[in-house]
């Protein structure tokens, strides 16, 4: 294939550059805007083949698995390093713009919150057995292909110091060719590791994985597709005042400093309201602040998730009562008339987002709403259902939860 000349005009909602072909836009990963390149190009694809001039915004990757160039370099976990903070700032905040311009809603969407590097509490890796030992990091972009990882950017330093462990105890449990996911999870009492995989363990092996994870003190707690095999002490997190132990496979906020970002932002608007519903509340990372002054009713799916709010909230003294309810709410939305005794309502849906929830709160007269979301996309179809059933959207703020990745947090706050 032939070297075209490209220049750079923008970043794509991927983080690809995006180069005018005759008229076509041509996407190439690891570009900046103001680049000028040549590229491979076939059809929409171009693969960079060399940089002639960079670009102003173009800024050195901090990692040195990021980029096309190296043995172990094309890390897919990242995917934006390569240009400077401003422009990665307002690339980040206009797709949460762009999301809402799609469904019609225009305001004034505020400063993306940043995330600084090394502040990622989990992680998802992709292993597999590699000769005696085991390869982990992250997949390179579009393909299987795990690139293995000596270090990560973003990662908490205790996670990145344990990588060498994490590939030791990859490596007891990759007793088969296929690739697995390995979860890490930094908590204050010691890591939480949960392998996902095609495959299940035999006797002998949850012995020696297990033998393996006695030796190792960071480790608390290490399940294998969704069964603890050996919990050492229970990883704990703190959600505000309250210590919460997540079982295995239940969902947690990747960054500390995100999940404060956003609790800060629903608390604040809560603030007027005496009983507040927690929707999709997961272990309970909003329902626990909100009871520092609301009578909270969290309503989650996942069974266990809300019997680790059970036992935390147990321990507690001096919080208003949190009542708890196990529904599915893609079956079974609360409905308006359900809805009526509370001043607020909270909801942070899986990425599927709410849709016909948000049809029964729309229906609603709850003054305040807080929606918390990791996909614009649902996030601007949801809110679109709550501004035509009557809510003013007050304030949108994006929040990088997810650093150098095209995936963003929202916080919208609405009223009625
Ligand atoms: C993005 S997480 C948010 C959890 C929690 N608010 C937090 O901040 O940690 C979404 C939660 O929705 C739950 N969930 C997913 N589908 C659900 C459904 N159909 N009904 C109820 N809960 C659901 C998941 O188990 C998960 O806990």
């Amino acid at each position: 294939m032939s070297a075209t000349e490209l220049t750079i005009n923008e970043l794509g909602g991927q983080g690809d550059g995006v180069a005018n072909h005759d008229g076509q836009p041509v996407f190439v990963p690891f570009t900046a805007p103001g680049d000028r390149i040549t590229a491979a190009v076939e059809a929409t694809r171009g693969t960079l083949i060399s940089l002639l001039a960079p670009g102003e915004t173009r800024a050195l990757p901090p990692c040195p698995h990021f980029g096309p160039d190296g043995d172990n370099a094309g890390c897919g976990g990242c995917s934006v390093q390569h240009v400077g903070m401003d422009l990665y700032a307002e690339w980040k905040r206009g797709l949460v713009v762009a999301a809402l311009k799609s469904r019609g809603i225009e305001i004034d969407v505020a400063p993306l919150v940043p995330a600084k590097p090394g502040d990622r509490r989990r992680v998802v890796f992709a292993a597999r057995r590699a000769g005696d030992g085991a390869v982990l990091g992250f997949n390179r972009a579009g393909t299987h292909e795990i690139v293995n990882i000596e270090t990560c950017a973003i990662a908490t330093p205790r996670i990145v110091s344990a990588l060498p462990l994490f590939k030791a105890l990859a490596a007891q449990a990759a007793v088969a060719p296929k690739p697995m996911q390995m979860g890490v999870l930094d908590t204050q009492s010691g890591f939480d590791i949960a392998f996902e995989a095609p495959f299940q363990l035999k006797e002998n092996d949850r012995l020696r994985l297990v033998a393996a994870a006695r030796k190792a003190a960071s480790v608390a707690r290490i399940s294998f597709n969704g069964e603890t095999l050996i919990e050492k002490q229970p990883p704990q997190l703190d959600f505000g005042r309250v210590t919460v132990t997540p079982p295995p496979g239940a969902f947690t906020q990747a960054s500390a400093d995100a999940e404060e970002a956003m609790a800060a932002l629903v608390m604040k608007h809560m603030k007027k309201a005496k009983r507040v519903v927690d929707l999709y509340a997961g272990c309970g990372t909003f329902s626990v602040r909100l009871a520092e002054s609301h009578i909270t009713h969290a309503v989650e799916g996942f069974a266990p998730a809300m019997n680790a709010l059970d036992r935390a909230m147990r321990r507690m003294q001096g919080l208003k009562p949190v009542t708890m309810e196990i529904r599915d709410l893609a079956r079974r939305p609360l409905m308006a008339f359900e809805l009526k005794n509370y001043q607020g309502l909270v909801f942070d849906p899986p990425r599927a987002g709410a849709e016909f929830q948000c049809r029964e709160i729309a229906k609603s007269t709850i003054p305040r709403i807080a929606a918390v979301s990791c996909n614009p996309a649902t996030l601007a179809r949801d809110l679109r259902i709550l501004i035509d059933g009557g809510y003013k959207l007050k304030s949108v703020t994006p929040i990088d939860q997810f650093l150098w990745t095209p995936h963003v947090e929202a916080v919208a706050l609405l009223e009625k």
